[in-house]
C-alpha cells in the first residue's frame, strides 16, 4: 500500500494538522458506512488514509488521543430508530496487512508472543457485516449490529425475517447464555436475483406510468439496481417497517429473506473448556448456525501463505464477496495471552486482496456504433488502475441501463473489475452531487453519420443506425470484420487499415465506400492514404499532447529522402559543390501495402465459409458458415436454396435461414458479391460434390465434439477446424448427443455438464491424438493410462 510512498511530516504542526483533518474525514465516511451503508469513498481510499493517520500517530504518540479512529470499532450508533443494545462482550474490528511480508511479519510476532507453536485458523473475509446474536436457553434473546463495538442496534424484529438465522438451536449442551458472533452477507446468485427484481419492478412501473400518459422521459427510476452486495446487506439489515405500506413490507421481506450468515467468532462464552476456534465452529454449527464450508487449520505460516495466495486467485469461484483472508490463532488459551488493542485482537490478523471497486471520474456518456449499426452508450471516465489495469471506459449498454444506474455525467462513480472481467459502472455515489451533475440522454440521431437511430427491432430499447451501406462506423466495423481471424484472417486489415481505407484523411484518396470495392485497390490507390488515429477504447481522434494536432499515420506509406532529380548523374562533389541535399521525399509503398495486397490476393480462393464470414450476414458466423459451406459447396448453391433447406442444414435453421434470404435480397450487398466475383474472388469449394454431399469424411465422421477452455497447441478457431477436417461435427454446447468433450484449463460449465453426462473428457494432448487417430486411440489411451496409476 502507498501509505508511506509520502512522507509522514516531520514538523508536530503539520502533524496535527494533517491528523486531525484525516481524523474528521475518517469519521464522516464511517457514519456514512456504518448508518447509511453508503461507501463515500473506495475502501482502498479509506484503508489509505486510516493507515496514513496510524503511521501519523506512531511517529507522534502524543497525537493519538483517546477519541481517534484508529482506536476505536466502527461507529457509535447513528438512531435509525432501533433500541441500543449494550453487548455482553465487546465486538472489535481486525487489524489489516496488505502483504505477504507483512502478513509474515505479523505471525512471526504472534508465534512469539505465545511462546510455543501456534495452529493458524485461516478463513476467507467475508464482504458483509458484522452481527452478534445473543443465545438463552437455545433461544434468539437478541440481534445486534456491531455499533461503536460496545453498543450497538437491537434489529431482532428484522433478524426473525431471515430463515437462515436459527430462533431456536438445536441438539444440546449449549450454554445457558451466549453470544455467536457473524456476518451477514448477501449471495452473488441472491444479489443478482435482487437487481433482477429491481429490473422487473420498474419495468412494470414503467408500463404502468406509459399506460397513464406519461411521457418516458419523465418517468423516474423507483426502483433503482443496487450497486453493492455488502452495502444492499447492510441497507437490508437496518430497514424499518414503520410507515411501510403492505407491498413496501412484502419487498422488504423479500430482501431480508435473501440474506445469509457465516458465524466466525464469540463473544460472551462462559465455558473455558473448549481448546479451539475451530473446535468451537463444530458446536456452532451442531446447533444449526450456519459456519463457513471454506475455512482450513495449519500447522505453518507456508501454508497460511499458499492459502492465501490460491484463495486469491479464485477469489470469484465463492459464494459471495471476499474482501481478504483473517488469519486466527487457534488456540482459545492464548486468545487471553495476546489480549488485544482498542479496536483489535492481537490473535487475529485481516490479509487484505487488491481492490476490485475503485471510485472515479465519469467524464461523459458517448455514443459508439458498431458494425451491425448497433449504437451503444459508453461510459469515458478519468482513468483508474483497478485489477491490475487501467480502465478509461466501460460499456453501458443502453439507455435504460444509464437510468437504472442513475450516473449522471460529472459523478463519481463506483467501477468495479474483477480478474479479467469486463469492467462495469455499478453506479453514482449520490451523496458527492453538488448540483453540476447533467443527466444523459440518448442522442436521437448517429453520432458518425446524423441519420436518425430506430429500433433494433419494434418495441426494442436497444437502437441502431438504419444506415447501414454509408454509415461510415458502419462500414469500417465491416471492413475490419472481413479481416478478422473468424472471416478471410489477414492480419494488416485490423482496426487501424479498416480506418484508413474507409475515411483517409488525404483528399485526393476515395474512400473506400463500402467494402464491395475491397479486392479492387490498387497500389497506387492505397499508399497515400494517410488516417488519424483514433483511440482503440474509445474510438476518440488521438491528439499528440505536445502538438495539440492530430495523430496521423500513413499506415501504407515509406518515406526516404533522396537527392532532387537534378542531381541526377552528378558525382559527390559536384552535388557539394552545388549546394544539393537529399530532400526531396519519395513515397514508396510500404511492406504493409505490399503484403496487404497480396493477403487480398491470397483471401480470394480462402474456403468459402471464411467468404461467407466475410460478407457480415447477420447471424453467419463461422460455426454457421461452415455448415452452410460442406452442405453445398457454393455460393450459388446457397442462393438458389429455398428458404426451408438452408433451414433443415445441421447448424443452421430458420433465423440464420431468414437472415440469409434477407441479405441476398438488398441490391447493395448483391453488389459486394458481384464486385467481389469480378476481382476473381472464388466461392466454391474445388470439387465438392454438389448440395447435399455431408461434410469430409475422415476419422471423426458422425461424431460430435466440444472444444472448451484453452486446449494447448490449439487456438479457439483451430480447434473447431481440427474437428471439422478430420470429418466430425463441432458444437458449442454439450448435450446428450456429444461424443466427446475436450476441455483445457478455464474450461468451465461445459466440462461440469460433460461430467455430469458421463461424457468422455479429453485433455489437449488426447484431443490431438482424437482429430488425427479417431476415436479409437484415445479411448485405448484413456484406458492404458488409467491402468498405469
Ligand atoms: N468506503 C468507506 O467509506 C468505508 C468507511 C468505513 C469502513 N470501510 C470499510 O470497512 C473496513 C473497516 O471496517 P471494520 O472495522 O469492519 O474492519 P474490517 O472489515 O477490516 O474487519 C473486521 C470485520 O471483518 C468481519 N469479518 C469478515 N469475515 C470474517 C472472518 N472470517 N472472521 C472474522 N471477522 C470477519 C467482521 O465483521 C469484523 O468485524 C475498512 O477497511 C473499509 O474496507 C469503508
Ligand atoms: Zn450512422
Amino acid at each position: 500500500m502507498s501509505t508511506n510512498a509520502q512522507q509522514i511530516p516531520e514538523d508536530f504542526d503539520a502533524a496535527r494538522e494533517e491528523s486531525e483533518r484525516l481524523a474528521e474525514q475518517i469519521e464522516r465516511l464511517r457514519v456514512a458506512y456504518y448508518s447509511e451503508a453508503a461507501s463515500l469513498v473506495s475502501d482502498a481510499e479509506y484503508d489509505e488514509m486510516f493507515h496514513r493517520l496510524e503511521a501519523i500517530e506512531r511517529a507522534f504518540p502524543e497525537l493519538a488521543s483517546q477519541d481517534s479512529p484508529t482506536r476505536e470499532v466502527g461507529a457509535a450508533v447513528v438512531s435509525a430508530g432501533f433500541p441500543e443494545h449494550q453487548h455482553a462482550e465487546r465486538m472489535l474490528s481486525l487489524d489489516n496487512v496488505f502483504s505477504v511480508e507483512e502478513f509474515r511479519d505479523w505471525a512471526a510476532k504472534a508465534a512469539a508472543a505465545a511462546g510455543r507453536p501456534v495452529r493458524w485458523l485461516s478463513e476467507l473475509k467475508i464482504d458483509g457485516l458484522a452481527i452478534s446474536l445473543a443465545y438463552r436457553d437455545g433461544v434468539l434473546e437478541t440481534a445486534t449490529t456491531r455499533g461503536d463495538g460496545r453498543v450497538g442496534e437491537d434489529i431482532t424484529e428484522n433478524v426473525d425475517l431471515i430463515p437462515v438465522i436459527p430462533r431456536t438451536l438445536s441438539g444440546s449442551g449449549f450454554p445457558a447464555f451466549f453470544e455467536a458472533r457473524g456476518e451477514v452477507f448477501l449471495t452473488g446468485e441472491n444479489f443478482d436475483a435482487l437487481n433482477e427484481r429491481q429490473h422487473e419492478l420498474q419495468k412494470a412501473f414503467v408500463a404502468e406510468q406509459l399506460a397513464k400518459g406519461r411521457a418516458v422521459e419523465q418517468i423516474p427510476v423507483r426502483y433503482p439496481e443496487f450497486a453493492n452486495a455488502r452495502n444492499t446487506a447492510a441497507g437490508s439489515l437496518r430497514q424499518r417497517a414503520e410507515k411501510k405500506t403492505e407491498s413496501e413490507l412484502a419487498l422488504m421481506r423479500d430482501r431480508l429473506g435473501r440474506l445469509s450468515l457465516y458465524v466466525h467468532g464469540i463473544g460472551a462464552w462462559p465455558d473455558p473448556a473448549i481448546a479451539n476456534q475451530s473446535e468451537v465452529y463444530e458446536l456452532l454449527a451442531g446447533w444449526g448456525l450456519p459456519v463457513s464450508p471454506h475455512s482450513r487449520v495449519f500447522d505453518t505460516v507456508d501454508e497460511v501463505v499458499e492459502f492465501i495466495e490460491d484463495r486469491g486467485e479464485h477469489r470469484h469461484d465463492v459464494e459471495h464477496e471476499i474482501d481478504g483472508i483473517v488469519v486466527k490463532v487457534d488456540e482459545l488459551s492464548l486468545h487471553g495471552e495476546l489480549g488485544e488493542t482498542s479496536r483489535a485482537p492481537r490473535w487475529a490478523i485481516a490479509y487484505k486482496y487488491p481492490p476490485e471497486e475503485v471510485h472515479t471520474r465519469l467524464l461523459d456518456i458517448r455514443v459508439g456504433v458498431g458494425r451491425t449499426g448497433r449504437a451503444t452508450p459508453y461510459a469515458v471516465m478519468e482513468p483508474v488502475k483497478v485489477a491490475g489495469s487501467t480502465v478509461r471506459q466501460a460499456t453501458l449498454h443502453n439507455q435504460q441501463v444509464v437510468q437504472a444506474k442513475g450516473v449522471r455525467i460529472g459523478d463519481t462513480v463506483v467501477l468495479r473489475k474483477a480478474g479479467d472481467v469486463i469492467p462495469e459502472v455499478l453506479g453514482a455515489v449520490v451523496e458527492l452531487r453538488d448540483g453540476e451533475e447533467r443527466e444523459w440522454r440518448m442522442p436521437d440521431t448517429c453520432p458518425e453519420c446524423g441519420t436518425p437511430l430506430r429500433p433494433m427491432k419494434e418495441g426494442d430499447i436497444d437502437l441502431r443506425c438504419p444506415n447501414a451501406r454509408d454509415c461510415p462506423a458502419q462500414v469500417r466495423g465491416r471492413v475490419e470484420h472481413i479481416g478478422s481471424r473468424g472471416a478471410l484472417d489477414i492480419e494488416v486489415l485490423g482496426e487501424i487499415t479498416a480506418a484508413a481505407l474507409t475515411q483517409p484523411e488525404a483528399p485526393s484518396v476515395p474512400p473506400l465506400e463500402t467494402e464491395a470495392g475491397l479486392f479492387d485497390l490498387t497500389l497506387e490507390q492505397i499508399v497515400p492514404i494517410v488516417v488519424i488515429v483514433r483511440d482503440s477504447e474509445t474510438g476518440e481522434q488521438r491528439i499528440d499532447e505536445t502538438t495539440g494536432e492530430f495523430v496521423r499515420r500513413a499506415p501504407f506509406q515509406r518515406v526516404t529522402l533522396e537527392y532532387p532529380p537534378a542531381a541526377a548523374g552528378l558525382s559527390p562533389a559536384e552535388r557539394r559543390k552545388a549546394g544539393l541535399r537529399k530532400n526531396h521525399r519519395v513515397v514508396h509503398p510500404s511492406r504493409d501495402a505490399e503484403t496487404f495486397l497480396a493477403e487480398l490476393e491470397k483471401a480470394k480462393t480462402k474456403p468459402l465459409w471464411r467468404l461467407l464470414v466475410a460478407l457480415n450476414i447477420r447471424h453467419v458466423g463461422p460455426v454457421a458458415a461452415r455448415a452452410l459451406a460442406d452442405w453445398f459447396g457454393s455460393l450459388d448453391a446457397i442462393r438458389a436454396a429455398s428458404q426451408e433447406a438452408l433451414a433443415e442444414v445441421d447448424g443452421v435453421g430458420s433465423i440464420i435461414a431468414d437472415s440469409l434470404t434477407a441479405w441476398f435480397e438488398v441490391d447493395w450487398h448483391r453488389e459486394i458479391v458481384e464486385r467481389w466475383t469480378a476481382a476473381g474472388v472464388q466461392w466454391a469449394t474445388p470439387g465438392h460434390p454438389g448440395p447435399g454431399a455431408a461434410s469430409a469424411e475422415g476419422v471423426l465422421s458422425g461424431l460430435t465434439v466440444v472444444a472448451t477452455g484453452s486446449l494447448d497447441g490449439f487456438t479457439r478457431e483451430g480447434a473447431t477446424e481440427a474437428i471439422i477436417a478430420a470429418g466430425g461435427k463441432a458444437a458449442s454446447s454439450v448435450s446428450k448427443k456429444t461424443d466427446f468433450v475436450a476441455a483445457g484449463p478455464g474450461a468451465g460449465s461445459k466440462l461440469a455438464k460433460a461430467e455430469e453426462l458421463g461424457i468422455p473428457v479429453l485433455d489437449a494432448a488426447q484431443f490431438a491424438l482424437l482429430v488425427s487417430e479417431g476415436p479409437q486411440a484415445v479411448t485405448e489411451g484413456a484406458r492404458s493410462s488409467t491402468g498405469d496409476e
